[in-house]
């Protein structure tokens, strides 16, 4: 179709994002020594020491958005997206529930 109604139903990979997710389940499966993701799930506060990192993590784009920084506000928003992430794997959401729930309010 030509007038974009495809696109909108399409949902289209997002390389950067569905490697990160790919790396993040694997890290959740394999739990290797070393990795900071594996940490998260194996942390002995749970699904809490995450959640407190998406708190943390939101604090800061906030403090960065409001101090017009834009190379922290991009470097916050990134901490930010990537412990959001390890929080959907966590609950098994996966990426494309979150992209199918962004293309319903489009
Ligand atoms: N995108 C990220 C990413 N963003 C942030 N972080 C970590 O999140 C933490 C952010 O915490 P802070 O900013 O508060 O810094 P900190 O003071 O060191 O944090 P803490 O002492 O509280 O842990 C840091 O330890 C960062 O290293 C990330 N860790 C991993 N990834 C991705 O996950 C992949 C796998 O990483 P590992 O699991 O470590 O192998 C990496 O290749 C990256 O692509």
């Amino acid at each position: 179709m030509s007038d974009g109604s495809a696109r909108r139903t399409d949902h289209p990979a997002d390389p950067v994002l569905d490697d990160l997710v790919a790396v993040i389940e694997d890290r959740k499966e394999t739990l290797p020594e070393g990795s900071y993701t594996a940490s998260l799930f194996t942390h002995e506060k749970g699904e809490n020491a995450v959640l407190e990192k998406v708190g943390e993590e939101a604090t800061e784009v906030i403090l960065a958005a409001k101090d017009d920084d834009r190379e922290d506000l991009v470097a916050e928003s990134a901490d930010l997206v990537y412990h959001l992430l390890v929080t959907l794997s966590m609950n098994d959401v996966s990426l494309d529930e979150l992209r199918a729930e962004l293309e319903t309010r489009r």
